[in-house]
């Protein structure tokens, strides 16, 4: 993965128009959070999640804000309301401006509060001080009863069972669990312990984290990181979602909230948390409920098409945040927000941005591009070079490697040519996250690896969530292909990926030189006889046009159409 920045004129519409300093109202209010109460932070504004998750009647989210003067394009970052659709989804209904939980409790009846959970919560832990709050739970620390865990503090997030009040609700609560339990083992994910439930709550016991979240963090800096301060975040955000990835779980509900410092020191670790809106996706699926929150939502989720890609959309704008205090789509209301989120592209003119290093502004771009087939992957982001030579990166195997496998192998051997000849273009720092993941893979001593080797690179690192997200289902359709052993050079035409070069200011000299290779070793008469004729040459051969499209996988009937 070379430098090579996204393309400009693209990202830089629309730019102005957010570059200006003006009177902002921040539409979020501070959550009940512990430390945040108890510290002073300069931009700190109440929100109205604590509100809601009282109960109360329907909160209007901007009318009591009051309007602050800041000397930034938009205010610093304030705890995300979640997408009122994810509301509307889980209560039942919601009022079109307001976020409100229906009252009363007709619509729970007959739904199945049972989880299957240990009853003796009370008997195994003593429940301590709230540590945090969010909209579906609350979490207090505890301190173990009995067992191997005697003595130990925990934190318990506590949901209630008043507060599901739909079968989705409760499916949620579900699969949340479920979801935890199986991933737990990333040294970036805070561990699970247990799920408890009585006739009120839901308990779910995990490893208490006592350093806040990253966004108290963020905002007691004053609201930036200094770039090497903010890899230290990146790499480790990224590596617990890559995992999450492999195993076929989205988060899709990454924000600074839902990071949490395992100590105070400067230099604790940072484990994710909140697995509440996570779903399993298999490579090849879209999931199409408008999930997350605002400030951090993806386009394609707006448009009801997603796969794990929305979360690296996510961690682009928490990496916009880290670097430069402010969120790069802001507005006052959640349809201004979903309007900045589809049309505007976030502004890298104004300060701090001159002074920072051409490869965070790529790095950022390269993850927040609207096109989600352009964006990288987690573990191509952890190749990326400004990352690159960040001690602790360890990168993990890459699950779009499977899903390029199987579209390569069901290619002709024409686009096959065209693909081998675009990879030869690749310069030495691109073909270096290739590399990892051939390595990965586990070649021969000769340097092949056979489709077979697709399954026991993943077999590996498989968790019981990869079972549940049918993700193994993908790996043995994909590994028992038809297919030759590949070397080297032919697996970096299997795992090039054409939209993601495409997306790269590069790619006009790249795919320029593939078609010269390809015109001495590669190009030869078609055999579909109505290729549109801007598609052929005369004597038959792909023209320029035609390779391009034939890079993306065109079929001959599309040829035809063109
Ligand atoms: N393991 C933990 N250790 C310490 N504090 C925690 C832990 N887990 C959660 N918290 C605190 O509790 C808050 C709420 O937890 P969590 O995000 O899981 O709840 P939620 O209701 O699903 O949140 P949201 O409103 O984002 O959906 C967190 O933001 C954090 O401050
Ligand atoms: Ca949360």
């Amino acid at each position: 993965m070379g430098l090579c920045h996204g393309k400009p004129a693209e990202l830089q519409q629309n730019q102005s128009k957010n570059n200006t300093l003006s009177i902002e109202t921040d539409s979020t209010k501070a959550p009940n959070s512990h430390s945040r109460k108890n510290s002073y932070i300069p931009f700190y504004s109440p929100s109205p999640l604590s509100s809601l998750f009282k109960t109360s009647p329907a909160v209007s989210s901007v009318s009591s804000t009051p309007l602050r003067l800041f000397k930034r394009p938009f205010p610093p970052p304030s705890p995300a309301k979640h997408i009122r659709a994810l509301l509307a989804r889980r209560h039942g209904s919601v009022k079109p401006n307001e976020a409100s939980i229906p009252e009363g409790n007709e619509i729970d009846i007959g739904l199945d509060k049972n989880f299957g959970f240990s009853k003796q919560f009370v008997s195994h832990y003593e429940l301590g001080e709230e540590v945090g709050r969010g909209h579906f739970g609350y979490t207090c620390s505890a301190k173990a009863k009995k067992g191997s865990m005697k003595g130990q503090n925990v934190a318990v997030k506590v949901i209630p069972k008043s507060q599901m009040t739909t079968a989705i609700a409760i499916e949620d609560v579900r699969r949340e669990v479920k979801i935890f339990r199986a991933l737990t083992g990333h040294k970036n994910l805070v561990q699970f312990y247990d799920a408890y439930e009585d006739e009120d709550n839901v308990y779910v016991v995990m490893e208490l984290c006592e350093g806040g979240e990253l966004l108290d963090r963020i905002l007691s800096r004053g609201g930036k990181y200094s770039e090497e301060d903010a890899k230290i975040v990146m790499v480790q955000i990224l590596s617990v979602v890559a995992y999450c990835h492999l195993q076929g779980v989205v988060h899709r509900d990454l924000k600074p909230e839902n990071f949490l410092f395992t100590t105070k020191e400067d230099n604790s670790p940072l484990k994710a948390i909140d697995f509440g809106l996570s779903d399993y996706v298999k490579p090849d699926e879209r999931l199409n409920d408008i999930v997350g929150s605002a400030y951090y939502v993806a386009p394609e989720v707006l448009h009801r098409s997603y796969g794990t890609e929305a979360d690296m959309w996510s961690i682009g704008v928490i990496t916009y945040i880290l670097l430069c205090g402010s969120r790069p789509f802001w507005a006052r209301t959640e349809s201004g927000i979903f309007r900045a989120v589809l049309k505007t592209d976030p502004s890298f003119d104004e300060a701090p941005w001159p002074s920072l290093s051409p490869e965070a502004i790529d790095f950022l771009k390269r993850l927040l591009n609207k096109d989600y087939r352009k964006r990288l992957t987690a573990a191509q982001a952890l190749s990326h070079p400004w990352l690159a030579n960040h001690h602790d990166i360890k990168i993990p195997l890459d699950m779009i490697v499977y899903r390029l496998a199987k579209a390569y192998i069901y290619s002709s051997s024409l686009r096959k040519s065209a693909l081998v000849a675009l990879a030869k273009t690749l310069t030495a720092a691109q073909l270096a996250y290739l590399r990892e993941q051939f390595t990965l893979l586990g070649p021969s001593k000769n340097g092949y690896i056979s489709m077979h080797n697709f399954k026991t690179a993943v077999i590996k690192q498989s968790t019981d969530a990869m079972k549940d997200s049918r993700v193994l289902d993908y790996v043995n359709m994909v590994s028992s292909l038809q297919y030759r052993k590949l070397d080297f050079e032919e697996f970096s035409a299997v795992a090039i990926s054409v939209h993601q070069l495409e997306g790269m200011d590069c790619w006009e000299q790249h795919v320029r030189r593939a078609y010269e290779l390809f015109e001495k070793d590669g190009n030869r008469p078609t055999m579909f006889d109505e290729l549109a004729s801007e598609m052929r040459h005369s004597d038959g051969r792909l023209t320029f046009l035609g390779f391009v499209r034939l890079l993306h996988g065109v079929s001959s009937r599309a040829f035809q159409k063109a």
